[in-house]
């Protein structure tokens, strides 16, 4: 009978009320090659005995080879092991060294910004919520928005979010509300409170003096066409000015952490360009706006009309301030991260590659990566998902070598077998990536 010996990990913990240390030490293990299930069986109930975390150690098992092998030394400040949690054995899936470093996220009182974007269909919004809850979890009361058109937050809470109000999420130890906001909704409303007040208000004076011409001669008068065709990114920069608002308003300064589930990438890059663009169309609109107003005043002081309020710049001068606002907020370092949210395929890797080249030109702050959906070492018992797998670790290896993405913190996420809904769930996949 062939006998194959390994030494495995057994940590061993000492507490008195001032405080607690661990020890590790090695267990020599004979493994009986001719009954590996037996053996892993022995295996489970030394680690559970000896409170060693099974991710700790990587255990291969294919046709030709069995082997059982220390996958890396442990980190003594793990938590013990607890026997009955499927949770232990799932997180198998993720290597020890993928830290997001969370205690420096879930560090300090001061509010942050998480804004979390990606190709579309990644796990956006499922590592959204899963940092909302794992935030809550913390001690942080955390509000985490959707400003996707296509909002998936409803689905990931279990809960009606679509409200446009935000709503209490049962579950966690500290405050947590999300809300789905509509960005289209939000420009309608914008659109048609300018409209009430004349986008071409000046125009339509200026006819009725018969100096049309000279409007349209100046061309650019474009203000009411800017409102009937927004710039594209204009939707989801003024949902996000809309949140900006009201949680900068008394009552919600206690929520210390603010996630974004943004929309996917294309989205995101039309906004950050966007108060650029408006800072140059609104700019110019506006200068042409004042020159018309000091000639019809002084038309409108002669035949002796009233000067009437152009709410229509007012908007327009307002929007410019807000999106200025958000572009501050994308930029700012203190207080602000967009993290990078993608799966393991050549594809979304050289997606995410672009978009951090995109963001970096924009001076917005990033400094982690998440590579979701990663199938678990154990897959390899099937030959679909042993390819997959290969194919996956390809696309992982082309991260280390993108100039890009390489300087990124790589947080693994792993692909669970169960449906990421509700807050169990949530919390299941939040204490799996944000470590
Ligand atoms: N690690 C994972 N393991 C298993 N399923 C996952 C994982 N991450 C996400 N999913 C599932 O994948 C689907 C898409 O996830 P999610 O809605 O979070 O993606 P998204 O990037 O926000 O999508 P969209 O761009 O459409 O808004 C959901 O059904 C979700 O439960």
């Amino acid at each position: 009978m062939a006998l194959q010996c390994v030494l495995l990990p057994s940590i061993s913990s000492t507490s008195s009320s001032s405080s607690s240390s661990s020890s590790l030490s090695f267990n020599r293990f004979c493994v009986n090659q001719a009954k590996p299930m037996a053996t892993m069986t022995t295996i489970l109930s030394h680690l559970s005995k000896t409170q060693t975390p099974l991710s700790l150690l990587r255990i291969t098992n294919t046709s030709t080879r069995r082997n059982f092998s220390l996958y890396s030394l442990p980190s003594v400040a793990q938590k013990p092991y607890h026997r009955n949690s499927t949770f232990q054995v799932r997180s198998v899936a993720v290597p020890a060294e993928a830290v997001a470093g969370f205690d420096e996220m879930v560090a300090g009182t001061q509010r942050k910004y998480y804004m979390l974007g990606g190709k579309g269909g990644v796990g956006k919004t499922s590592c959204a919520a899963s940092l909302a809850v794992k935030f809550a979890n913390n001690g942080h009361p955390t509000i985490v928005v959707s400003t996707d058109p296509a909002h998936s937050l409803s689905d990931s809470f279990a809960q009606d979010l679509t409200g446009g109000m935000l709503v209490p999420v049962e579950g966690p130890d500290s405050p947590l509300f999300a809300l789905e906001i509509n960005p289209e909704k939000a420009r309608e409303e914008f659109r048609s409170a300018s409209q009430n007040n004349g986008g071409t208000g000046v125009k339509d004076f200026m006819d009725s003096m018969g100096l049309g011409m000279l409007v349209e001669q100046l061309g650019e008068l474009k203000l009411g066409e800017l409102l009937d065709t927004p710039p594209p990114g204009l939707d989801e920069a003024l949902a996000i000015s809309k949140v900006m608002q009201f949680v900068e308003a008394e009552e919600y300064k206690m929520f210390t952490r603010i996630i974004f589930d943004t929309a996917p990438t294309g989205h995101t890059l039309r906004l950050l360009s966007l108060p650029d663009f408006l800072d140059a169309s609104i700019g110019k609109i506006m200068k042409l706006k004042k020159k018309l107003s000091s000639a019809t005043s002084a038309i409108k002081s002669v035949f002796g009309q009233e000067e009437k309020k152009d709410d229509a710049s007012d908007k327009l001068e307002k929007l410019r301030e807000r999106m200025a606002k958000v572009r501050d907020l994308f930029r700012n370092a203190e207080s602000t991260e967009f993290v990078i949210v993608t799966i393991p395929t050549v594809m979304a890797i050289s997606e995410s590659s672009r978009l951090h080249s995109s963001l970096k030109k924009e001076n917005v702050p990033v400094q982690r990566l998440i590579v979701n959906q990663i199938l678990p070492p154990s897959s390899s018992d099937c030959k679909f998902c042993a390819m997959k797998r290969k194919d996956q670790m390809r696309a992982l290896d082309m991260i280390q070598n993108d100039p890009e993405l390489a300087s990124l913190k790589v947080i693994q996420a792993p692909l669970v077998d169960v449906e990421i809904r509700g807050v169990p769930a949530l919390t299941f996949l939040g204490n799996m990536v944000w470590k």
